[in-house]
């Protein structure tokens, strides 16, 4: 043994501070011995097999070593696991070559493992100089090499790559000097060749990432740009938007005006509209002409001209009936004169009789049927002029009122047309500026005449009215949006707006309504009714009438007008409630 080798398990030995090591050496020796003697056979002198038994033990040390250094160059971390399952599986032997590897890096710390591999190196170099010339011993040499180089290569890979590397290592025992400096010199040669790889490949690696570092970079470059553009975009967005806003801001007023200015002119044109229909009308269906009797001076209705031709023609005609039911009669009378007559005579006689009577009786026939048409002309008629009378009522109280002129209230609700009158409130259509929408504005006036008391109870029906309408949502029922004071005698409730007629006035319009047009308003009503009904505040409407059922432009029916409505109270039982209220409901 070489005095570096010496050095070198020397220092080892050092660096061991197991007292069993000694002991464990010895055994390793013995077992070495065993293995070898095995391995040549039994025919060597001892001196030789000592010799061999010295020379083997440090390719054992040099290839663990080998492996420890291709290990700690690799993964130092994972040399320690890679000891482990060498220990488990490698017995004593491997123990020791992992003890000594693991305690090289621990008490080398940053010191190479290479420089102990190099050592371990040159001493084995220098024990097997003189055994070179064994030619015999090159394929395996070279099955060696190959075994060490699969071994070292597959040692990251896991224990079973390890239980390899023993099993090549425990097979390097058994060859010649020859065969393992040759081997070295094999090894040493796919180690660097390794590293040039090793290094080639990290330097590409390096490379490629620098290249991907730049990507990055330039991406990053990019998205920063791209953010900085979209902060930019942002700003001059919002900019645009305050822009927007302010103008908009500006606008507001111009456009409200442009709008309320577009609505009067709608409602002027409406208004003329209906007034020039009016005329129209009133010259087919009558007009209120002013009598005086005496001092007295009265308005009466004169019927227009198509209601007086009508009426003139039904009288031609029941006159022409009365004709032809004299004529008849006559007939009757002359047959009954003439009884005494002969046979033959009699019989052409009466012949002629029954024939003027068919003439009579089909001439009668057809002034029934005229005269049923005339009738229904002239209902139709009337229908009109209950229409007329009631446009002219509202025209003239519209002329009458002093909201006629287009204001607006509140800064919000442009008042159009009169939609009608009631008994203490005007309703007018409205336009809602704000959510531009129409509304129905009730204005309740307070009569300036009245005592204070009387103003103080209609602002409290009023209110109340306001507060129970205002909790109702329901389709069936008009919604109430809001209530303001006008002035000291005037406040505005603003309702839902219904476009159609109301229940009354369809009534009239006719009078024998379908019944199935009659039942799906009945259920209209009554799903609105049941709504009040199954709030916890339970609603009477008090004054459910034809004209408090309004219908929308799609035909829907709603209950409106709760100004006469009452919350039932709790701890009213089965008695039910009084209907104390003077003049609740309506009369009629
Ligand atoms: N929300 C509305 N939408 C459209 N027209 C309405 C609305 N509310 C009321 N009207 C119309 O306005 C007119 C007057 O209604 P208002 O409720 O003031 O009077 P009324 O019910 O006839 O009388 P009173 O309230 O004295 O019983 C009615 O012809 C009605 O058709």
């Amino acid at each position: 043994m070489s005095d570096d080798m010496l050095l070198h398990f020397s220092s080892n030995s050092s660096n061991q501070s197991d007292n069993s090591l000694p002991t464990k050496m010895a055994k390793l020796e013995a077992r070495l011995v065993g293995k070898v003697s095995s391995a040549t056979g039994s025919q060597q002198p001892p001196q030789t097999q000592q010799l061999q038994q010295q020379q083997q033990q440090q390719p054992v040390w040099s290839s663990l070593s080998s492996a420890s250094k291709f290990v700690s160059a690799e993964d130092l971390s994972e040399a320690s696991s890679s000891s482990d399952s060498d220990d488990e599986n490698g017995g004593e032997f491997l123990i020791q070559a992992n003890t000594l590897k693991r305690q090289k890096i621990q008490g080398d710390g940053n010191l190479p493992v290479f420089e102990h591999v190099e050592a371990a190196t040159e001493g084995t170099q220098k024990i097997v100089e003189p055994m070179e010339s064994k030619a015999s011993s090159e394929g395996n040499r070279r099955k060696q090499g190959r075994g060490r180089g699969h071994s070292v290569s597959s040692r990251g890979r896991g224990s079973r790559a390890n239980d390899q590397t023993k099993q090549t290592s425990s097979s390097t025992v058994t060859p010649s000097n020859g065969q393992l400096e040759n081997s070295f010199h094999k090894d040493s040669r796919p180690k660097e060749q390794f590293w040039t790889d090793q290094r080639t490949s990290l330097e590409e690696e390096v490379t490629s990432l620098r290249a991907k570092v730049a990507a990055l970079e330039e991406d990053l470059r990019k998205c920063r740009q791209e953010v900085s553009d979209y902060q930019n975009l942002c700003r001059q967005l919002e900019k645009e938007l305050k822009d927007i806003k302010d103008y908009d801001q500006q606008m507001k007023p111009k456009r409200t005006k442009m709008i309320s200015d577009l609505l009067i002119a709608v409602s002027k044109a409406e208004r003329q509209e209906a007034r020039m229909k009016v005329r129209q009308d009133s010259l087919r269906l009558g007009n209120v002409g002013v009598i005086r009797a005496g001092t007295v001076i009265s308005e009466t209705w004169e019927d227009g001209q198509a209601l007086k031709d009508l009426n003139a023609h039904l009288r031609q005609l029941l006159e022409a009936k009365e004709a032809v039911e004299r004529q008849r009669k006559q007939l009757k009378k002359r047959q009954s004169d003439k009884g005494d007559a002969s046979d033959a005579e009699s019989s052409a006689q009466e012949e002629d009789v029954l024939i003027q009577d068919e003439i009579y009786k089909s001439r009668l026939a057809s002034i029934k049927r005229e005269e049923e048409s005339l009738l229904r002309e002239r209902d139709r008629c009337e229908l009109d002029k209950g229409r007329l009378i009631r446009e002219m009522k509202r025209i003239r109280d519209e002329d009458g009122s002093r909201f006629n002129n287009f204001q607006i209230l509140n800064n919000r609700y442009a008042l159009l047309n009169l939609l009608g009158k009631g008994g203490f409130s005007e309703v007018y259509k409205g336009y809602d500026l704000v959510e531009h929408r129409y509304v129905a504005c009730k204005l309740h006036g307070l009569n300036a005449q009245w005592s204070e008391d009387k103003k103080q109870s209609y602002i409290r029906h009023a209110i109340r009215e306001y507060n129970i309408h205002k909790t109702l949502v329901h389709h069936h029922i008009v919604r109430l949006w809001d209530i303001f004071e006008i002035d000291q005698n005037t406040f505005c409730t603003v309702l839902e707006y219904c476009s159609g007629k109301d229940l009354d006035a369809v009534l009239k319009a006719t009078p024998v309504l379908p019944e199935k047009e009659a039942r799906i308003i009945i259920v209209q009503i009554f799903q609105g009714l049941v709504y009040l009904n199954k709030r916890a505040q339970k609603i009477i409407h008090y004054d459910l009438k034809p004209g408090n059922v309004l219908f929308d432009e799609l035909g829907v029916a709603k209950v409106t007008d709760f100004g006469l409505s009452k919350i039932v109270e709790d701890d009213v039982g089965s008695q039910g409630m009084e209907l104390t209220s003077q003049g609740a409901g309506t009369y009629w």
